[in-house]
């Protein structure tokens, strides 16, 4: 049997407001994402992107048409449905949201607060190890108040990647980050894709990392206008 894909867009609508303030956002979306790709959505503001990285999130509900993630429909999904499908993502935002009174570990271990009581040595193992792979291992007592902002945001996509999620979810990831520190985050969940399969959709304005991405989808007045493979992945 043919592999399915790890997020299925079809017919997908999407409407804010209510009555005469009615306004369609979204408007027929059909998409397939590889298992293990690194995606960007792209596309001037207001076109959609947040829209439709919050519906494929499982972060808004699905009211017209349909989006399979992980092989399960979210229009009608119940609530237990969405909140175990929700474990197996992972979610990065340009506002990185550390507790400022925590250490970078203890931001990390927040990450696996929702899954549970599983055994704490080895949930700070997971965490001391996902802090390694993003180069910060000997900042892990660090408060944030004491990291640079392309640390805190390593300590953000650390935190997303610390429960081994099947697809990560990030809005502007790198936006407030120099050009190297946006570099290694993406290069980060690149090589994720590669090594653990792990699907990455990324939201970004950010040119400089265009490239590093597998597909380019564009997004204008909520439809695509272009979807491309970045010359250089070619
Ligand atoms: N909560 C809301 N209520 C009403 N309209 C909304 C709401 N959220 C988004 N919209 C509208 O839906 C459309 C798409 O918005 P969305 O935030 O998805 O765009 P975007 O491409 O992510 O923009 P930006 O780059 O500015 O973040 C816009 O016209 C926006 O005004």
């Amino acid at each position: 049997m043919a592999e399915s894909f790890p997020i299925e867009a079809s017919g997908l609508n999407h409407f804010f407001g209510e009555g005469e303030a009615r306004k369609q956002a979204i408007f027929d979306l059909n998409l397939n994402i590889e298992r293990g790709s690194l995606t960007i959505l792209m596309g001037p503001s207001g076109s959609g992107k947040t829209t439709v990285l919050t519906l494929m999130g499982c972060l808004r509900e699905v009211q017209d048409g349909s989006v399979k993630l992980l092989g399960q429909e979210l229009n009608g999904a119940s609530e237990a449905q969405l909140v175990s499908l929700r474990r197996r993502l992972g979610f990065i935002f340009q506002a990185h949201n550390l507790h400022e009174s925590l250490t970078a570990a203890q931001n990390v271990l927040m990450g696996l607060q929702v899954h549970g009581n599983a055994n704490p040595a080895k949930q700070r193992a997971a965490a001391d190890h996902v802090l390694d792979l993003v180069g910060l291992a000997d900042r892990r007592t660090y408060l944030p108040g004491n990291l640079s902002g392309g640390q805190k945001q390593r300590v953000a996509v650390a935190r997303a990647l610390v429960s081994n999620p099947d697809i990560v979810f990030a809005d502007e990831p790198t936006a407030a980050l120099d050009k190297e520190s946006g570099h290694t985050v993406v290069q980060m969940l690149k090589t994720l894709g590669q090594t653990r399969q792990t699907t990455t959709v990324m939201v970004t304005h950010d040119n400089r990392i265009l490239e590093m991405a597998d597909r380019i989808i564009t997004l204008e007045d909520g439809r695509v206008v272009s979807d491309r493979v970045p010359k250089t992945t070619l």
